[in-house]
């Protein structure tokens, strides 16, 4: 029970220091924040999407959305309510207020017409009881440079064959020419579960933003221009300058790295692993099914640091969002959806017409051939998830023969899902 605190959206900005305080205090950031780190993270940020708890005077729990374009299979872009800043204090946990804030947020959505939410999960236990599901993941590697068997004496793109080339270029040079390669990368055909970056988020991946102790380290930066000359992809890094017993011990670890073409991702990751000084390249988060080990003659030398879920989706209405994207064959199938709150239950038939096609969805009174949960179908969405993996585990009910393998033709996409960013 919740005892004298009341859920609401923000009054006003000037309540939004004290909310911004508390956002820092849950996430571990800080017990106080300065104004000029108030003024920067206001900037873009709609307080009529912002939720708080207030116990008196003081802001106890915190919960932002934001629209979000979100590429899905085939490159088409879906709305999604990209639900941030989810915090309760220590003081007043397990009483219900996450759950109070997100069943605000999810009916605003759906008021809104969102047809899915979309989080990045700090932990894998919280938000399934609210219909997410796990829909992308991610894997971060730790390369030994030596022991890749790449050939030491690269000397660029034009070793690999391509004509382009690799141009380090300073900070705000990158932001001026990577924004539209980026628009054009997230919605490529394989781009499932890339979002937007807005100006706000160049800025801050620049260094132009900034507030103090922000912890923020000025990245390198660098461009793949293709033979023509056009720009098609982009790096950041940073090296953490380590030297011992005279000898250069490098790390260097990439924050962003992303082309739109398969020459421009191999030119760029040839440009990190061949640097000299560097014992190790740490990637980022990228795809589970990055190219990078693939790259090397020895993929082992690439070793697996990490690897987790990543981006959750919640669907809120399933015509739309079934709709929106591509499937690789023709078929149809009729999915019962369970959903305890209610925004998407329902049964629907799904037709699609093939990878050039378009996809028909909307509610039947046909006979169910696959059920399954709200939060399974957010696993399914971007073609990540195994209809007949969820069907062993008893989290996918086959009511006709052969229809879970139906949907794993379906469903699933070429390259997996992922989702570059944080948000
Ligand atoms: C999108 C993002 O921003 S991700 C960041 C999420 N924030 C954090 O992880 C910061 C640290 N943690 C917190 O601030 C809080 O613990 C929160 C926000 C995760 C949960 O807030 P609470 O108000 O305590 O959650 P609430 O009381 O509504 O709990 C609802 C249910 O979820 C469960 N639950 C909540 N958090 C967790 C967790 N971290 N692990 C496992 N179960 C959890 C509760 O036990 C409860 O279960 P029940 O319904 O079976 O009783």
């Amino acid at each position: 029970m919740v005892n004298r605190v009341e859920i609401r959206t923000l009054a006003g900005s000037e309540e939004y220091p004290e909310w911004l305080r508390a956002v820092s205090t849950g996430f571990f950031r800080g017990p106080a924040v300065t104004d000029e780190e108030a003024q920067v993270r206001a900037l873009g940020t709609d307080l009529a999407r912002v939720q708080g708890a207030f116990d008196g005077g003081r802001c106890v729990a915190t919960f932002r959305t934001m629209p979000q374009a979100m590429t899905v299979p085939g490159g088409a872009t879906q709305d999604a309510c990209a639900v941030t800043a989810v915090t309760v204090s220590p003081t007043h946990r397990r009483r219900g207020l996450l759950t109070g804030m997100m069943a605000n947020a999810l009916s605003a959505a759906k008021e809104r017409g969102d047809a899915i939410a979309s989080l990045i999960a700090a932990e894998y236990p919280i938000y399934g009881r609210y219909g997410f599901g796990p829909a992308a993941w991610t894997t971060e590697w730790e390369v030994l440079t030596s022991r890749t068997g790449l050939d030491r004496r690269y000397a660029g793109p034009a070793d690999l064959g391509d004509g382009g080339r690799v141009e380090l270029v300073d900070a705000a040079e990158f932001r001026k020419l990577l924004p539209a390669v980026h628009e054009r990368f997230r919605t490529g055909p394989q781009r499932q579960g890339a979002v937007d970056r807005d100006e706000k988020w160049w800025r801050l991946a620049t260094g132009d933003l900034r507030f103090p102790d922000d912890g923020y380290t000025p990245a390198f930066h660098a461009v793949y221009r293709d033979a023509d000359g056009q720009p098609q992809g982009g790096v950041s890094y940073t090296s953490d300058d380590v030297w011992q017993a005279k000898q250069p011990e490098q790390t260097v670890t990439v924050r962003d790295l992303f082309a739109t073409t398969a020459a421009g991702e191999a030119a760029l990751w040839r440009f990190v692993l061949a640097m000299d000084w560097v014992q190790r390249v740490r990637t980022g988060l990228r795809a589970p099914d990055d190219v990078l080990p693939l790259l090397l003659p020895d993929p082992r030398a690439a070793r697996t640091v990490a690897h987790a879920d990543w981006l959750w989706i919640r669907p809120l209405d399933v015509p739309r969002m079934l709709t929106a994207r591509s499937y690789p064959v023709e078929g149809s199938l009729v999915l019962q959806v369970r959903d305890k709150d209610g925004y998407a239950a329902g049964c629907f038939k799904l037709e699609a017409d093939g990878p050039r096609g378009g996809a028909r969805c909307a509610a039947t009174t046909e006979d169910p051939e696959l059920s399954l949960d709200v939060s399974e179908l957010g696993a399914l969405f971007l073609g990540d998830e195994s209809p007949m993996r969820l069907a062993a585990l008893s989290r996918l009910t086959e009511h006709r023969e052969g229809a879970a393998q139906r949907a794993e033709v379906l469903f699933r996409t070429a390259r997996r899902p992922w989702c570059p960013d944080v948000f």
